[in-house]
C-alpha cells in the first residue's frame, strides 16, 4: 500500500453484545479485517438490577415528592449500589484495553424527571469510573434522547453537566457522545427496559412526542451545546449515526466542521445490490470519502451487522483486503462479513489526494503565526517552498510577457539610458522571478535592463552567485531595503570602475550597490569618482503578499519604491490585491487557542494566524447555482461591501504558505517535479470517475479592502506618513442555518497585470480559457482559486479568531467590522462580529457580538 493510500478503520459493534469479548473473538475480529470492537460496560444483570430499583422505590418517590428534586432535597431518593463482579463483563486486561466502551443506551441523562436524570447520572459515573479503572480508553455515551428532552434545552443543559463530571472520571479516557446527524423523529427508538418512559407526567407534561420532527440541524445543535457546556475538552468528540437517506450538503458540512472521531454505519442504511450484496448509495460513498480526508479521519463502525464468525469453525475469512468478490465469485462464495468486505472494497476505490492535499498534508488546521519577512531575514528552507508552487512563477512570468508586449506594441518610451525597457523585481529573494523576468524577456524577444534588489544579505549572496552561473552576469544588483534604494544608476566608465575595486580584470558583469550611502563603500568610491545618472524604472516587480493580501506590507513597501517608476507608464506587477474574509465555524481552531496557546500567550485570541484550512464551515453561504468564475467575471460575482475602502475593489488576485514542519510559516515538504504533474484537473477528473460528491453551497465570500499600485494618489516622492494605507470595512453576510462562529476566513485575490491588448487565440489558451483572459491572476479565495490559479499552494488563508464564539440563529445576519491601522512603526487590524436577526421587512435586532478584537500588540513592524 502506498503512502497516499487512504486507511479506513472499520470495528463492529453489536448493540446486543451478551457475553464478554474474549481474546478470540478479538483474534476472531482482527483475522477478518476488522480493526476494532465495542462492549457494553455493563451487563443485562446490571440493567435488571436498576430497573427492578426503580418500579421498587419510583412509587414512593412520587408520592413524597412531586416537586422538582434538587430545588426540594440534595439527596438522591434512589441510589444504585456500586457495581459487583455480575454488573460487568469487563477485567482490566489486554483484551479490555483494545474495547471501545459503551454506556448503557437504557439511561436518559436529559430526562426533564429529575429522578430519572438522577440515577441515569449514576449510572454512568459507575460505568465510567470502572471502564477507566479497567484501562477503556475510548467511550461510546449515546446522546440526549431528543424526542423526550425538554423545549428550553435544559435536558441537554443537564446531560451536558453530566458530561463534563464524567470527563473528571477517567483523565486518559475519550469521550464519544453518539449523535444521529439530524433529528429525525423515525431515528428516536424507545427499547424495552429504556429509563425515559418512566419519567412522571408532572416532569414531561401533556407534550404530545409523537409529533413527526424533522430538524435538520437539530443534533448539531444538541452536540454543540455540550461541547460548550464541555469547555471545548479535547476528550470530548462526537460520533455521529448516518441516516438512510442522507440530508442536504449544509448540515453534513457542519458536521464535517466537528471533531467527528466515528461514523456508525447501521445495516439498516445498506441497500442491496443485483446479487443481494449490501451497497450503499453514491451520497454515502461521498460522505465517508469526504470525512476521510481529515487529518484525523474518523473511523467507521458498523453496527447490527452480524456477530462475528469464529475463524475457528470452519468459516474462512477473507485474506486479503481487497478481495471484495465479484459478482461472479459472489456466486459460489459465502462472505462471513459482507459489510466490512463492501467498506474495504471502498477504501480501496478512494481517489487519490489532490496536490494541495499531498502538500500539506498533516498540517491541515495547524495554526501558524504569520511570517514578517520585511523585519526578519528569511532562511533558504523557506524560499526553497516558495520556489516549489507550480503556478505563482508560471503567472508571473506570463505577467511579465504581456506586459512588455503591450509595452512594445503600444510603443511607449522606455526609461533606458540605451532605450531599452527598465525592470526591477524588488524583494528578489533567491531570484525565482528574475529567472521568470529573463525568460518572459526571452520568449516576447525584448531586451530588457534588469535589475534585482534584495534587503536579505544572505539571500543577497544566491542572487551573487545566480547572477555568475545562470543569469549570464545580464542582471545589475542592489542590497538595499527598497524604500531607501535611489533607483537604477549608470557611471561613466563601470569598466574601470569595476577593475579599481575587486583589482581583478575588467568583466561584462555590472556592479552591484547595497544602495546604502552610509555603508557601502563601492557605492562612495562610484559616486566619489564620477557623475552618476539615475533614471526610471518601467516595470517594478514584487511578491511581497501575505495570505490576506496586504498583511506583510506589501502595500507600505511599494509605496516607498514607487517614486522610482516610470511616472506616466509605470506598470507595478502586481497591480493590484484585494482582501477577502467570510465569517466560519472553525470549533478545533477555538478550542486549540482558547484552551491550549491562550495558556502561553494571554492574547493568543487576538492574533491573526496562517493556517490550512481544513474542519471549518463556511456558516454564510448561498444555494444558488453558480457559474464558475473565470478572471473576467470575478468582480461581478461577489456581492461589494459597504466599505470606507478608498479605493473600489478591483477583480482579482494570492499569500505564502505556513511551514508545520520548522518555526517559518512558509517552509514545507518538498514537492517533487512528479507531483508537479498531476494537475488538480487530472486529480478532480480522477475523483469525479470514482466517486462523486455532492454539490456543495458556495460560501459567501466578502471583498474586504483593496490596494492599487501605483497608488496614483501618492505625491512623486516618498511618502512621509502611512495614514493613506488604512482601511475600514463593514460587510454583511446573510446566515442561512444556525451556528457557532469561532472566527473569520481570510483570503485574497491579486492581480498581476491587466492587459488592455487582447491576447491571440491559441492552442493552448483556447483549451484553458485564462490563459486568453487580459488578466493574470492569483487568488486563494475558494470560490475563484480553481478557476484564477488552481493548484496555487503558496498561501494558506488567514484565521482572525474570536475569544468567544458568536452564535448565530437561522436566517440571520452576521456584521462584521473591519479595520487595517497604523501608527509610525507598524500595522495591525481590528475586527469585530455581530449578530443580527431580521424582523418584518427592513427591521433588524441585535442579538449580540464579539468584542473589537486588536492584534496591535502583535502588529507587523514596518
Ligand atoms: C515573499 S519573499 C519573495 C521572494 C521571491 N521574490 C520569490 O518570489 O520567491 C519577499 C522577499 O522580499 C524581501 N523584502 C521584503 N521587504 C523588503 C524591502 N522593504 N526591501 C527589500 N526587500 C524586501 C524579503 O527579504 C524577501 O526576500
Amino acid at each position: 500500500m502506498d503512502d497516499t493510500q487512504t486507511t479506513f478503520f472499520i470495528g463492529h459493534h453489536e448493540p446486543k453484545r451478551l457475553l464478554p469479548v474474549t481474546s478470540n473473538n478479538l483474534h476472531d475480529a482482527h483475522a477478518l479485517n476488522y480493526d476494532m470492537l465495542t462492549c457494553p460496560i455493563t451487563t443485562p444483570y446490571f440493567h435488571t438490577r436498576v430497573l427492578s430499583k426503580l418500579s421498587t422505590h419510583l412509587p414512593n418517590v412520587s408520592s413524597t415528592s412531586s416537586i422538582d428534586l434538587g430545588s426540594s432535597t440534595n439527596a438522591s431518593p434512589i441510589v444504585i449500589e456500586p457495581l459487583t463482579p455480575l454488573d460487568s463483563p469487563l477485567s482490566p486486561d489486554e483484551v479490555t484495553s483494545q474495547l471501545i466502551g459503551v454506556i448503557s443506551p437504557w439511561i436518559d441523562l436529559a430526562s426533564p424527571d429529575p429522578v430519572i436524570a438522577d440515577i441515569s447520572i449514576q449510572v454512568l459515573k459507575l460505568e465510567l469510573a470502572y471502564a477507566a479503572f479497567c484501562g477503556i480508553t475510548y467511550v461510546l455515551v449515546p446522546g440526549p434522547r431528543m424526542r423526550t428532552s425538554a423545549d428550553d434545552g435544559s435536558g441537554l443543559v443537564q446531560f451536558g453537566r453530566a458530561i463534563l463530571d464524567g470527563l473528571t472520571l477517567g483523565p486518559w479516557m475519550s469521550l464519544y457522545i453518539w449523535m444521529p446527524l439530524i433529528d429525525h423523529s423515525d431515528d428516536d427508538t424507545e427499547d424495552i427496559g429504556d429509563l425515559s418512559p418512566f419519567a412522571r407526567q408532572q416532569f414531561t407534561g401533556q407534550a404530545d412526542n409523537s409529533t413527526r420532527r424533522l430538524d435538520l440541524f437539530g443534533t448539531w445543535e444538541a452536540w454543540s451545546t455540550i461541547r460548550s457546556i464541555c469547555k471545548y475538552s479535547s476528550r470530548l468528540s462526537v460520533a455521529v449515526a448516518l441516516p438512510k437517506l442522507l440530508p442536504p450538503v449544509p448540515i453534513q458540512s457542519r458536521w464535517y466542521s466537528e471533531p467527528v472521531r466515528i461514523l456508525t454505519l447501521d445495516s439498516s442504511i445498506f441497500s442491496k445490490n443485483g446479487k443481494g450484496y449490501p451497497v450503499l448509495t453514491k451520497a454515502h460513498q461521498a460522505l465517508i470519502s469526504r470525512f476521510m480526508r481529515h487529518k484525523n479521519p474518523p473511523w467507521l463502525l458498523l453496527s447490527n451487522v452480524g456477530s462475528i464468525p469464529s475463524t475457528t469453525n470452519g468459516v474462512s475469512p477473507l485474506a486479503d483486503s481487497t478481495a471484495y468478490p465479484t459478482l461472479a465469485e459472489a456466486s459460489g462464495y459465502k462472505d462471513p462479513v459482507p459489510h466490512l468486505s463492501y467498506l474495504r472494497n471502498l477504501q480501496n476505490r478512494q481517489p487519490p489526494p489532490s496536490l494541495i492535499e499531498k502538500f500539506g498534508a498533516g498540517y491541515q488546521d495547524y495554526l501558524q503565526a504569520p511570517l514578517q519577512p520585511l523585519t526578519v531575514n528569511l532562511e533558504s528552507i523557506t524560499y526553497e517552498v516558495f520556489e516549489k508552487d507550480p503556478v505563482k512563477y508560471d503567472w508571473y512570468e506570463r505577467a511579465i510577457a504581456r506586459a512588455l508586449t503591450d509595452w512594445g506594441t503600444q510603443r511607449k518610451p522606455a526609461s533606458g539610458i540605451d532605450g531599452r525597457i527598465v525592470v526591477a523585481v524588488v524583494g528578489a529573494g533567491r531570484g525565482p522571478l528574475v529567472t521568470r523576468a529573463l525568460k518572459a524577456a526571452e520568449s516576447v524577444g525584448i531586451d530588457v535592463d534588469l535589475w534585482a534588489l534584495e534587503k536579505n544579505p544572505n539571500a543577497y549572496v544566491l542572487l551573487q552567485r545566480h547572477n555568475d552561473t545562470i543569469w549570464n552576469r545580464r542582471v545589475s544588483l542592489v542590497k538595499s531595503d527598497m524604500r531607501t534604494w535611489r533607483g537604477p544608476v549608470r557611471y561613466d566608465d563601470t569598466k574601470r570602475l569595476s577593475q579599481m575595486l575587486t583589482n581583478a580584470e575588467p568583466s561584462n558583469t555590472n556592479p552591484t550597490y547595497t544602495g546604502s550611502v552610509d555603508t557601502d563603500s563601492t557605492y562612495l568610491l562610484a559616486t566619489a569618482a564620477r557623475k552618476a545618472t539615475h533614471y526610471k524604472i518601467d516595470i517594478i516587480i514584487s511578491e511581497l503578499l501575505g495570505s490576506f493580501g496586504d498583511n506583510e506590507l506589501s502595500p507600505e513597501c511599494l509605496d516607498g519604491v514607487q517614486h522610482l517608476l516610470n511616472p506616466i507608464h509605470g506598470i507595478s506587477i502586481p497591480t493590484s490585491y484585494t482582501a477577502y474574509i467570510s465569517p466560519i465555524a472553525a470549533p478545533k481552531l477555538y478550542a486549540d487557542i482558547n484552551n491550549s496557546m491562550v495558556q502561553t500567550t494571554p492574547r493568543a485570541a487576538e492574533i491573526p494566524y496562517v493556517v490550512m484550512l481544513n474542519a471549518i464551515d463556511h456558516l454564510s453561504t448561498s444555494a444558488a447555482s453558480r457559474v464558475p468564475p473565470t478572471p473576467d467575471n470575478v468582480s461581478s460575482t461577489t456581492p461589494h461591501p459597504t466599505s470606507s475602502t478608498p479605493d473600489p475593489p478591483q477583480s482579482p488576485l494570492s499569500a505564502h504558505p505556513p511551514n508545520p514542519a520548522l518555526p517559518q510559516p512558509y517552509s514545507k515538504a518538498h514537492i517533487t517535479g512528479k507531483r508537479r504533474a498531476e494537475s488538480s484537473t487530472e486529480s478532480a477528473l480522477k475523483r469525479a470517475s470514482s466517486i462523486s460528491a455532492p454539490p456543495a453551497p458556495v460560501p459567501t465570500i466578502l471583498p474586504t479592502w483593496t490596494f492599487q499600485h501605483p497608488n496614483s494618489s501618492l505625491s512623486p516622492s516618498p511618502p512621509a506618513a502611512n495614514t493613506h494605507n488604512t482601511r475600514h470595512s463593514v460587510l454583511h453576510f446573510p446566515i442561512p442555518n444556525r451556528g457557532l462562529c469561532h472566527g473569520l476566513a481570510g483570503y485574497f485575490e491579486c492581480v498581476l497585470y491587466h492587459s488592455t491588448a487582447s491576447m491571440p487565440t491559441t492552442k493552448k489558451n483556447a483549451a484553458e480559457p485564462y490563459l486568453a483572459s487580459p488578466s493574470v491572476v492569483l487568488s486563494t479565495n475558494p470560490n475563484t482559486m480553481p478557476a484564477l490559479s488552481p493548484d496555487m499552494m503558496s498561501w494558506f488563508p488567514l484565521f482572525f479568531p474570536l475569544k468567544q464564539a458568536v452564535w448565530f440563529p437561522d436566517d440571520s445576519e452576521a456584521v462584521v467590522t473591519m479595520w487595517r491601522k497604523e501608527d509610525a512603526r507598524k500595522v495591525w487590524y481590528e475586527w469585530k462580529i455581530d449578530a443580527f436577526m431580521k424582523i418584518g421587512k427592513k427591521g433588524r435586532v441585535r442579538l449580540g457580538g464579539s468584542e473589537i478584537h486588536s492584534s496591535e500588540e502583535e502588529g507587523c513592524l514596518m
